[in-house]
């Protein structure tokens, strides 16, 4: 739980497609490989060569233990394989920040985080485009808390200020209209104060999906 301070008055939030550890250690896994990804993006060595060493044992006992899952196979949007993949909010994607969401009564989405290295774009700022990802998945989860979901047909970012890394930042969106199977939504990016970043967005709700064939494999 936690408070919406900006609106002046205390309001409960609710976390917002939770992902428990999944019980084979594979959440355990991307946090450690998380802390790799960023000292191997940043750090100065003198000499990797046992680590490396060791790297690639790992990852021979990691592609010997796996079954494939291929995504086209997922049963439907928001299943806990399909979550837990995404490159933004995915648990166990190493890739992902990741960005855990908050949900508020009136629909908006909110996730505090904080980028290192490896999201570095101009030096010690993000990089433009992660904003523009991070943002694209916020918009999207504003519509699954609407309830009303749909793919990106346009997506409009407007960077205001530099977004700095290794400092706390939070994102917030909400749906704002719907028209049939179109949706709009806008969000903010702060630092701080600061406003770094904007967005406005138009989604979709693809014929097939409201036509009750939700299997089609689509990665959101
Ligand atoms: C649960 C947990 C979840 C977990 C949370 C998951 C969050 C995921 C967030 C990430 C989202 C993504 O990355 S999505 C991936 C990136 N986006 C895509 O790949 C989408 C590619 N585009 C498409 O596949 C298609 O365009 C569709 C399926 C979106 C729409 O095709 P369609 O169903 O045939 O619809 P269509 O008739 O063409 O259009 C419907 C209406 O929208 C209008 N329209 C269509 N495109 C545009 C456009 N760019 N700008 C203006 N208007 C447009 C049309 O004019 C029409 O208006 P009118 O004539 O009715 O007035």
């Amino acid at each position: 739980m936690t408070e919406q301070p900006d609106s002046g008055e205390a309001v409960s939030a609710q976390t917002f497609l939770d992902q428990p550890d999944h019980a084979s250690g594979a959440t355990e896994l991307a946090r450690q490989l998380r802390r790799i990804r960023g000292l191997v993006s940043g750090a100065d060595f003198e000499d990797l060569s046992a680590e490396i060493e060791l790297a690639r044992e790992l990852a021979d006992r990691i592609e010997n233990a796996a079954t494939p899952h291929p995504p086209a196979q997922y049963d439907s949007w928001g299943v806990p394989e399909h979550i837990a993949s995404n490159p933004v909010i995915g648990s166990r994607n190493p890739a992902a920040p990741p960005l855990d969401a908050v949900v508020f009564p009136d629909g908006t989405v909110r996730a505090d985080l904080t980028l290192g290295v490896e999201f570095q774009g101009p030096p010690g700022c993000v990089h433009g485009g992660v904003v523009a990802m991070l943002f694209d998945e916020m918009l999207g989860l504003a519509n699954a808390a609407a309830e009303h979901i749909g793919m990106t047909v346009d997506l409009q970012v407007t960077y205001s200020a530099p977004t700095p890394l290794d400092t706390p930042l939070r994102f917030e969106a909400r749906q704002e209209r719907v028209d049939g199977r179109k949706l709009w939504c806008a969000g903010t990016l702060h630092a701080g104060d600061t406003l770094c970043a904007s967005v406005r967005g138009m989604f979709v709700t693809p014929r097939w999906m409201l036509d009750g064939d939700q299997s089609k494999p689509i990665e959101g």
